[in-house]
């Protein structure tokens, strides 16, 4: 399908078409269609079990669709070396999913944004050591390079994430729950980044559970409750019939609510 050539904000990163995404066969996610707008900054929210991070996980391409497709039109630029720009995503899983004991130091660890451009055995050029200083400083890590990531708390390993997101680049960012237990302080901190990326016409969807932090900062809303409920605007999206209306289709899935229900 031609994209058609208005505002960048008018073209599709991403296009669903009918998405399925499961395990073993179980649909997790199903009748997905829609379109998520180059440089848009969408949240996914829905309760527990809802099927957020199934989503996440079939954009960045670690879960293949059970039925359905999902398309990403590249970007059509040419970058300054003559080849033509992918859709670079960066993808940040939700923190219990990651292996902290690894004991790489925070340096290492946030050099390894790099990757996709330099290659695995790329090595890192002078200019590099720059650009991973200033992503460390840009977070307010300057000082823990050396650390090993085991040692961090869980809000400064966070800020080291980001960090390696920063030098990501990518045109496609997507966040689990980046902000769940962290302080205040820290997630104010990581939402400017989070605005900066939105400001460079990057598209940013973020897996979030605070409605307020949602209503506050991100303009498009994706209510989903193992298929859509509501999608668009914020503030018409999270309407308490909605909120209401995904539980419910939640629950009457799960065969653990009434016990919950009632405890
Ligand atoms: N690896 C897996 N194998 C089998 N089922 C899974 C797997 N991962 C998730 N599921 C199931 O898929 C459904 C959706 O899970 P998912 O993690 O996407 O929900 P979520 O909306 O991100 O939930 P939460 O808010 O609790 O993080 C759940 O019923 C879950 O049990």
């Amino acid at each position: 399908m031609t994209e058609p050539m208005t505002h960048m904000t008018t073209q599709a990163a991403i296009r669903f078409d009918d998405v399925t995404l499961g395990y073993d066969r179980h649909p997790a996610v199903h009748h997905l269609d829609g379109v998520i707008a180059r440089g848009s900054l969408t949240a996914i929210v829905g309760p527990n079990g809802a099927g957020k991070s199934t989503l996440l996980k079939g954009i960045v391409g670690a879960l293949r669709p059970l039925g359905g497709r999902i398309e990403m039109p590249r970007r059509a630029t040419v970058q300054q070396d003559g080849t033509a720009a992918q859709t670079r995503i960066a993808y940040l899983p939700q923190a219990a999913e990651l292996d902290r004991s690894f004991p790489i130091p925070v340096y290492d660890l946030v050099a390894m944004g790099l990757w996709s451009r330099r290659g695995l055995f790329g090595g890192i050029r002078r200019a590099d050591h720059a650009r991973i200083a200033e992503a460390i400083a840009a977070v307010g890590m300057a000082g823990f390079e050396r650390r090993t990531i085991g040692t961090l708390s869980g809000g400064q390993m966070q800020r080291v994430l980001f960090a390696r997101l920063l030098l990501q680049d990518a045109s496609l960012i997507l966040l689990d729950e980046p902000f769940t237990a962290i302080d205040a302080k820290t997630t104010r901190d990581l939402l400017d980044l989070v605005r900066r990326w939105h400001d460079e016409a990057r598209t940013v969807i973020a897996v979030l559970h605070d409605i307020d932090l949602v209503r506050e900062v991100f303009p498009e809303t994706l209510l989903i409750a193992r298929e859509p409920v509501a999608w668009g605007a914020t503030d018409n999206v999270l309407r308490p019939e909605n909120l209401l209306r995904a539980r419910r289709m939640v629950e009457a899935n799960d065969p653990f609510a009434q016990a919950c229900e009632r405890a």
